[in-house]
């Protein structure tokens, strides 16, 4: 079971290796652009995404790998107060659309992550984002859901099983990080 395990992941990353290169050197260049503005970097995502979201957030604040500046990053799921609130008072589908709307400016970064592509909070959050005038990068898997219409960019990795496409996902962030950390 641990091999299969091992050879299932081995095979999804050179599946990433052989198709999403591009793409995620194009991710790459949005983060750069928008820390080299001082945009906001925005995160969402919910579960083991949500953990990613906060995860690659802390590489921004506090650092990756490079001793250099903090930077402007925010995962959107860890507010209780504003997600319990958001939910309650207007459902749980609008927990990080809203918090976009009330901190978004033009320019900042939105990066919504969802293994499925379809979780309708990750949804309206891109929505919301466009409409305040954010660039938008989705990190999803399967067939990229309906994130494939409202992301930018839609980073979809080619498997169909949500732990290799989290694995993958976290890959990306480090990855994301370390071009940020190439700037400085
Ligand atoms: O980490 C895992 C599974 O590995 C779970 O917590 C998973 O993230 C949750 O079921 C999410 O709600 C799945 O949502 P999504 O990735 O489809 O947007
Ligand atoms: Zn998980």
């Amino acid at each position: 079971m641990v091999k299969d395990e091992l050879f299932a992941h081995q095979q999804t990353l050179q599946r990433v290796i052989d198709t999403l290169t591009g793409d995620i050197e194009t991710a790459c260049q949005m983060v750069v652009t928008a820390v080299k503005a001082d945009n906001m970097i925005f995160l969402a995502g919910n579960g083991g995404s949500a953990a990613d979201a906060q995860h690659i957030a802390a590489e921004f604040t506090g650092r990756f790998v490079k001793e250099r500046r903090p930077l402007r990053g925010i995962a959107l799921s860890t507010d209780t107060s504003a997600i319990t609130a958001i939910a309650n008072d207007y459902g749980y589908d609008q927990v990080f659309a809203r918090q976009l709307e009330g901190l978004a400016r033009p320019g900042d970064l939105f990066i919504g992550i969802s293994t499925s592509g379809n979780s309708q909070g990750v949804i309206n959050a891109f929505i919301s984002a466009k409409k305040m005038g954010c660039i938008t990068l989705g990190l999803s898997g399967r067939d990229g859901g309906k994130m494939n219409s409202v992301c930018d960019l839609n980073i979809v990795i080619p498997t169909e099983v949500t732990s290799r496409i989290q694995e993958m996902h976290i890959l990306i962030g480090h990855i994301l990080c370390k071009a940020v950390d190439d700037m400085f």
